[in-house]
């Protein structure tokens, strides 16, 4: 069942235009990522979901309404059915981390004894239910991140939107956020719909995804179609690819990263920090979802010994699979 559809909306700031003509279904339960690197319009694009701002042209229906042509107080009751989870968690400093989680239910005119009981199901859910006497400057990154989560769920949302709700934390913390939406999507049934800049968040969280690019849609599949199809995954393979290492040739390297340990972002991010220029040939998922890995082929300028022997100690295996010499 959708339970959002985005139908051909626009929206212009002046003369530049940030969305052009967006159309995409969300089913119920899924978990949609929509990708895309700076100023590429998600930003835009979520607002005009949760309402808060107006496309100016197109419809976005949600629960059987169109949130773009509604007025405001119209607007209330369906965007309580619509959680966000934002970046920098925009929680309140003078309030407890159960304190915060009530907001909505307070708003909402739910009274204390069952907003009580429902905060702490909330707080057990995301694995705080001891910390709730905390203020957000006594919780880690990664514990402000679950409170924000929790305060999304409070009011039983239909819908949670997710708004680089990880791009603020460190890889690992990172990890055990995307684990704990994806587990909410998966026995809560709840939908999610999630913008990020990295693909490894669309990985590891989505089902179905939509690549934002310049205001356009450059590509929408399931993530190991995205990467498959992805600019540099198509790009040919050498045809003057050798078995002889020759003075100056360069390397094709194959290697299987473990997406747990080493996931693709953080892995690229390795090999600049150490001033190892490579292009990646084609990225391949492996299908196993509980060993998450992923084949991929690279051009390496310089198989040095120590470059190689990187790659090894960040790779489940390595292998050189030819070399090719390069245009002069
Ligand atoms: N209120 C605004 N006024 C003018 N231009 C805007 C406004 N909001 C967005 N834009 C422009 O629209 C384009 C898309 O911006 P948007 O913030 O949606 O992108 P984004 O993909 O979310 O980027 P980021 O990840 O950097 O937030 C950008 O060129 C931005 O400068």
């Amino acid at each position: 069942m959708t339970l959002l559809a985005v139908e051909n909306i626009s929206r212009s700031f002046g003369s530049h235009t940030a969305l052009h003509n967006i159309s995409f279904n969300v089913e119920q339960g899924d978990s949609f990522g929509i990708i895309g690197r700076s100023g590429a319009g998600k930003s835009t694009l979520l607002r005009c979901l949760n309402g808060l701002e107006k496309p100016d042209s197109g419809r976005i229906l949600f629960c059987g309404e169109d949130l773009a042509a509604l007025p405001e107080k119209r607007l209330v009751p369906l965007r309580r059915k619509i959680g966000v989870v934002f970046q920098h968690f925009n929680l309140l400093s003078s309030r407890t981390a159960a304190a915060n989680v009530a907001l909505p239910l307070e708003i909402a005119g739910i009274a204390k004894a069952q907003r009580q009981k429902r905060v702490n199901e909330l707080l057990d859910l995301v694995g705080l239910a001891d910390h709730g006497h905390k203020y957000p400057a006594f919780l880690s990154g990664g514990q402000k991140q679950r409170i924000g989560i929790a305060r999304a769920l409070a009011a039983n949302p239909v819908l949670l939107l997710c708004d680089e709700a990880t791009s603020a934390l460190d890889p690992e913390t990172t990890d055990s956020v995307l684990a704990l939406l994806s587990d909410i999507n998966r026995k809560l049934r709840l939908t999610l719909l999630f913008i990020t800049h990295e693909m490894d968040v669309v990985h590891k969280l989505g089902h179905h995804v939509l690549v934002l690019k310049d205001g356009h849609i450059a590509a929408r599949g399931t993530p190991a179609e995205i990467l498959q199809n992805s600019e540099n995954s198509t790009m040919p393979l050498p045809d003057n690819l050798s078995t002889d290492a020759q003075n100056g040739s360069q390397a094709i390297v194959r290697l299987t990263l473990d997406l747990k340990e080493h996931p693709l972002t953080p892995f690229l991010i390795k090999l600049e920090q150490n001033t190892i220029s490579a292009t990646i040939l084609r990225a391949q998922p492996h299908q196993n979802i509980e060993q998450p890995a992923m084949d991929v082929l690279l051009h390496l300028p310089a198989p040095t010994e120590e470059n190689l022997s990187l790659l090894n100690s960040l790779a489940r295996s390595v292998e050189v699979t030819g070399y090719v010499t390069p245009d002069l």
